[in-house]
């Protein structure tokens, strides 16, 4: 296969499919890692349009969970199965399916069923070949393998009694559960997981979004940065963050702040690191 252009690719056979720029967005619990991607969508024009003629994508970890044994399953409707261990992921579907979206194949994956705790196979998604696709949830910078595929890597950093404060009405409202089952598992399993799995990536990031989707700033400038990368005849997707160059150095960035350049204690709009 020839991977000569910046957007495509060549077959052996003379077709050319698209070649995606896939985009790692990885946050704790209820950062707002979905709604930062729905509004990366928006603002690139993506939301009303069918799927097939989508140009960019979100995929999110949780198509990837292994299935549960009837005895997990009892374990997690008592909130008491850790879903924030990374050996809860199938870590070679999930390198093996990324994979095939950066050949350039169309690819399906299960939708997810939190109220059932399985994977849902009625909903599954169609993966059409897309020019950028945004993979999100809490350890997709977890995994070495997978964390090198990922052309840019974003990090949704929102306060934790915040995301808790989320996490408890949705956990009841979407996910069907209730109030003990929510706090026994955040306690005993999310929140030591989080910083046990989830935070330390935090230093792969290329940037870091304080505030989640709050921080519309942060988000133009992606928005602003991935519009460059799909310019045709662009040369930016070899440059800057890019998935053979993922040697971050956690001390390298530079702040970008919405209303000040001087402050130091002033909270930043976005960390943007330098390679
Ligand atoms: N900036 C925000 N302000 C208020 N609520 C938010 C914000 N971002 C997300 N939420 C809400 O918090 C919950 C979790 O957000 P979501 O984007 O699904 O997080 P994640 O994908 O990281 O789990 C959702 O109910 C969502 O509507
Ligand atoms: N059956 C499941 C599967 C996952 N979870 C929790 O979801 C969280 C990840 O999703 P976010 O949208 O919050 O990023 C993770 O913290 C798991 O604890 C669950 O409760 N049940």
């Amino acid at each position: 296969m020839d991977m000569d252009h910046a957007h495509t690719l060549s077959l052996p056979n003379g077709d050319v499919v698209k070649k995606p720029f896939l985009i790692g967005v990885a946050g704790g619990t209820a950062s707002g890692k979905s709604t930062v991607c729905k509004k990366i969508m928006t603002e690139l024009g993506q939301t009303d349009m069918d799927h097939t003629q989508r140009q960019v994508v979100t995929i999110s970890q949780d198509s990837f969970y292994r299935e549960l044994t009837a005895a997990e399953k009892a374990k997690a409707f008592q909130g008491l199965y850790n879903f924030d261990h990374p050996d809860a992921f199938d870590e070679q579907l999930m390198y093996d399916t990324l994979e095939a979206i950066l050949k350039g194949v169309k690819v399906e994956i299960p939708g997810y069923d939190y109220k059932t705790n399985s994977l849902d196979y009625e909903n599954k998604l169609t993966i059409y070949p897309a020019d950028v696709v945004l993979f999100e949830g809490i350890l997709v910078f977890y995994f070495p393998k997978i964390r090198d595929l990922f052309h840019m890597k974003l990090f949704v950093d929102t306060d934790s009694d915040t995301r808790l404060a989320r996490r408890v009405p949705r956990d009841i409202n979407e996910r069907g559960r209730d109030l003990d089952a929510v706090l026994t598992q955040y306690m005993t399993f999310v929140k030591p997981a989080f910083e046990e799995f989830c935070s330390p990536t935090k230093k792969f990031a290329d940037v870091i979004i304080p505030r989640g989707a709050d921080n519309t700033v942060a988000i133009d400038l992606i928005v602003h940065h991935i519009g460059e990368i799909l310019r045709p005849g662009s040369s930016a997707i070899n440059s800057g963050a890019n998935a053979s160059s993922n040697t971050a150095n956690a001390h390298n960035t530079t702040n970008v702040n919405s209303t000040t350049t001087s402050s130091s204690n002033h909270t930043p709009s976005a960390m943007i690191r330098e390679h």
